[in-house]
């Protein structure tokens, strides 16, 4: 059975990634690519489908594990009975094919470990033919080979590879999985010990980087860990989450493929990565965002594939049993399809960004912006999916309407501010009608809020992101209103829900966990109105809530008190590192008042 989201850690190559249990089974990992078909599904499944475990073959009294600092290497520690191991594991950055590294050390004692090797490729399902090799065994399938190599013997049974031996105090014990094209040559083996070296030479480089200091800066390192594990390095696009079909609600139906790029988490995430001074990321993304939406506007997608692809079919594995049951397991996003006018705003938003950041050219990109935001004046009438994407009917999503108001904004601003050229008076009356239209439409006086659509008599979370965009000032009664709303009627236990669910507007049945990238800006909109202390708090509780390595899902279930969703997730922990930012520049600004 599979662990507790919360009891998985991720390591990676910045091309994919695995999740390692706090038991010491690799339950996910897909090569070579992130949404590359998985060759561990034991996630998704059980044992059947795909794992490697490293273990004490005796009773474990307790486990530990941590990053080592500003780095990806994860090592576990088991203590037993007779002694202590600890095993590194990591996947080498530079190796032009992928390796997944275990390094099994023992430093107390002597404990009898076991390694358990089951690769199922095609997500879980396909078994490989294996082969002894010198050193180990090689296993071919389809388009994939794979190699395990470690000074150790290797047994196979019941189509799995086995290992049993002893540690004793100061020995180590490496073993490599890689994997090639099964077409291609054996790429020659890599020495575990000096790629650890690098690996972690190149981590701590990059963490050093870093120019966020402050009470904060640990969580705040480890998210921008995190964000980078999720970049995929040839092309600059950043995937939503490591993980597909993780449930929003245990046993239900909201499990979803995030294993793509999405542009509204992507520009989030790079507005974090320029915050902290991890401008070639930001770069490397904007030059993926134009490649990506080269071509006729209104074909723009609102997600791709991680190298720009568009289809992205949205196909049920029927053979996984889902996480606890959590079916159907999806691959692909029908989301990809959708209209999200949010897109434009966010688009439009991160460029003005990075223009007054002065990361880009003023001239640079505009011209494909120019003719979204001309697009955009033909669409933003029509109802949309919105930000959450829903899959009942298209409505006129409060937020997406803010967000279109954002697009006409930021373009004018580009022409009054920066000079550049377009119909700024056409722009100017359409931000102004938009304006209008949501204060008229989409505000409720006897809810005192905006609501989630016009009608809706609901508030929803993502209209908090209002006060991040400037679409009223904080000291608006109409804003200050819309936020006691989303406390009132969003929140339980503290944490927010993005809406309340119902299958009448997103086409599912209901319920599911707290949505902490929403939580993170309900901290960011308690900043904004004035109420600090509670901002804090909340930030501090949601720290809190990351595990024991310091990874966020993309939703937690404040009864079960359990992760949920997709892990990790990128939206949660750009959320995390921009309310840490707010609460700095509040603090920061405080001080200055103070001298
Ligand atoms: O809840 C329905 C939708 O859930 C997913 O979308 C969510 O994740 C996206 C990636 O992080 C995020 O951008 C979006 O705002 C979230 O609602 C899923 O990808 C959709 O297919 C699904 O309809």
């Amino acid at each position: 059975m599979a662990c507790r989201i919360e009891d998985y850690a991720l390591i990676g190559d910045c091309q994919s990634s695995a999740l390692v249990g706090k038991n010491g089974s690799i339950d996910w990992l897909c090569l070579p690519r992130f949404d590359s078909d998985a060759c561990f599904a034991a996630l998704l499944g059980d044992e059947e489908n795909g794992f490697w475990k490293i273990a004490p073959t005796s009773a474990v009294a307790s486990v530990r594990r941590r990053y080592r600092d500003g780095t990806l290497t994860l090592e576990t520690e088991f203590t037993t009975d007779t002694g202590t191991v600890v095993i590194i594991d990591f996947m080498p950055i530079s190796d032009p094919t992928p390796d997944l590294v275990r390094i099994v050390t023992c430093t107390k004692g002597c404990v009898n470990v076991e390694s358990e090797l089951a690769i199922r490729t095609g997500y879980g399902i396909d078994v490989p033919w294996v082969q002894h090799i010198e050193g180990g065994i090689r296993a071919i399938q389809g388009p994939d080979c794979f190699r395990l190599v470690a000074p150790v013997p290797m047994r196979g049974k019941n189509y799995r590879t086995y290992s049993t031996f002893t540690v004793r105090e100061g020995e180590r014990v490496p073993f490599v999985l890689g994997w090639w094209p099964s077409n291609t040559e054996q790429p020659p083996p890599i020495d575990a010990e000096e790629a650890l070296m690098d690996n972690d030479a190149y981590w701590l480089r990059w963490s050093s980087r870093c120019r966020i200091a402050g009470p904060y800066a640990e969580p705040i390192q480890r998210s921008l860990l995190t964000l980078k594990a999720l970049t995929y390095a040839p092309t600059g696009g950043i995937v939503a989450a490591a993980t597909t079909s993780l449930p929003e609600s245990l046993g239900g139906v909201r499990n979803w493929d995030y294993r793509y790029c999405w542009v509204r988490d992507a520009t989030f995430t790079l507005y974090a990565l320029v915050s902290a001074g991890y401008t070639d990321e930001a770069l490397a993304f904007r030059n993926w965002m134009l490649r990506a939406a080269a071509g006729m506007p209104e074909q723009l997608q609102i997600l791709y594939g991680i190298a720009g692809e568009r289809r992205l079919v949205e196909v049920e594995l029927r053979w996984l049993r889902g996480y606890e049951n959590s079916q159907p397991v999806r691959i692909g996003n029908a989301a990809s399809t959708q209209l999200q006018l949010d897109v434009y705003g966010e688009l439009m938003d991160t460029w003005h960004l990075s223009l007054l950041s002065g990361l880009v050219h003023n001239a640079d990109s505009w011209g494909l912006l120019r003719a979204l935001v001309r697009h955009l004046e033909d669409v933003w009438r029509q109802p949309d999916f919105g930000i959450w994407e829903v899959r009942g009917e298209p409505r006129h999503f409060t937020h997406s309407k803010v967000m279109c108001w954002v697009a006409f904004d930021r373009a004018v601003q580009a022409i009054e501010q920066f000079g550049l050229d377009g119909p700024v008076d056409r722009w100017r009356a359409i931000r102004d009608e938009i304006h209008a239209w949501v204060c008229r439409e989409a505000w409720d006086d006897q809810l005192g809020s905006f609501t989630q659509f016009p009608g809706s008599k609901e508030p929803d979370a993502s209209l908090l992101l209002m006060l991040q965009v400037g679409f009223l000032p904080p000291t608006d009664p109409r804003m200050i209103g819309t936020v006691d709303a989303v406390e009132r009627l969003l929140t339980h236990d503290g944490l927010v829900h993005r809406y309340v669910t119902k299958a009448s507007v997103d086409g599912l049945p209901r319920g599911e966990g707290s949505f902490l990238a929403c939580s993170f800006w309900l901290a960011d909109a308690l900043v904004l109105v004035g109420r600090v202390d509670d901002a804090r708090a909340l930030f501090e509780r949601l720290v809190q809530l990351c595990n024991d390595v310091g990874l966020l899902s993309e939703e937690y279930d404040p009864i079960g008190k359990r992760m949920l969703g997709n892990f990790p997730q990128a939206l949660s922990h750009v959320a995390l590192v921009n309310t840490a930012l707010y609460l700095s520049r509040y603090e920061g600004r405080r001080e200055e008042a103070a001298q």
